[in-house]
């Protein structure tokens, strides 16, 4: 089996596969499009994408494009703790203040503004393709006043250094990364397992009135747990949008099917993204 993720060696994504598939050989990818287009040209049978920060919400290309672009179903989801660093080459430590730019993904950097609007007042931050990669590019660029916002281990594998530790805004930073695959997953049982989601598509006919309510009370009276709901633009016309729900439970053969019946009898389309288990790091 191959996996895929958002490259170079040392982003989060790397270290969600080494979490999840140690025994598999894995293939770094440019951009989250590349690494899922790959599950579906089948170069790889498991792609691995942050979805869902607790400080920034949600990743948006990872959500339109598995929503809008491709069919894949999430197989198994690992939230793990993020802790962003800033970092610099050994050659600009003693003046790391006055670095002039900072890289990073534009998630990572959104993770770290307080840190930056207090501590690095005018200092230009730009968006790079991942953590790692802004951590590769300030290594490569010695004599350039740059830092990169990265984890540790990205810090060691360009041969960076930290000049400040724990730059995230607050204390808890998990990230959802899910395992999107054509294939079932045989996902181990571990410690950090636990339990099982669904996540479902549903999108509401226009100019119906009272009906999120509805599809809200068909979840309700089965007492089928919502954890997260998020509209998300269908792209179709401004104010047109679909929601995404989250249920704490696995899909079975009665209450979840019933739920998508009756809403489906509203005019509603529901489309099943997956049913999978989940697993938790903590710090
Ligand atoms: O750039 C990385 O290291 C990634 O793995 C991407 C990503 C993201 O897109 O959210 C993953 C986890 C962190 O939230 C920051 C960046």
């Amino acid at each position: 089996m191959k996996t895929g993720y958002l490259g170079p060696r040392a982003t989060f994504t790397d270290l969600a596969v080494r979490e999840m598939f140690p025994e598999y050989e894995s293939v770094a990818y440019t951009t989250i499009p590349d690494c899922i287009d790959a599950v579906v040209n089948d170069e790889i049978d498991i792609a691995v994408v942050p979805l869902e920060n607790a400080l920034e919400g949600s990743v948006n290309i990872t959500l339109d494009y598995l929503i809008h672009e491709v069919d894949l179903p999430i197989r198994g989801e690992l939230s793990a703790p993020i802790r962003q660093h800033l970092m610099v080459h050994p050659n600009q430590l003693d003046n790391w203040k006055e670095i002039k730019t900072i890289i990073s993904h534009t998630h990572a950097i959104a993770q770290c503004h307080k840190f930056l609007h207090q501590e690095l007042k005018g200092v230009r931050a730009e968006g790079y393709t991942s953590t790692a990669g802004a951590a590769q590019y300030v290594a490569e660029h010695s004599d350039e006043p740059i830092g990169a916002i990265a984890n540790e281990l990205a810090a060691k594998e360009y041969g960076l250094v930290i000049a400040k530790y724990d730059i995230h805004d607050f204390d808890f930073n998990h990230t959802r990364f899910i395992f999107l695959s054509k294939q079932a997953l045989n996902l181990p049982i571990k410690p950090n397992y636990v339990g099982y989601k669904t996540t479902l598509m549903v999108t509401l006919p226009a100019d119906h009135s009272g009906a999120l309510h509805q599809v809200l009370s068909a979840f309700a009276w089965r007492k089928l747990n919502l954890i997260k709901i998020e509209s998300r633009p269908t792209k179709t016309g401004l104010g047109n949008y679909f929601f995404i729900v989250d249920l704490d439970t696995a899909l079975d053969d009665v209450l979840i099917p019933g739920a998508i019946a009756e809403i489906e009898a509203l005019d509603c389309h529901v489309k099943i993204l997956g049913s999978y288990p989940y697993y938790q790091l903590k710090k």
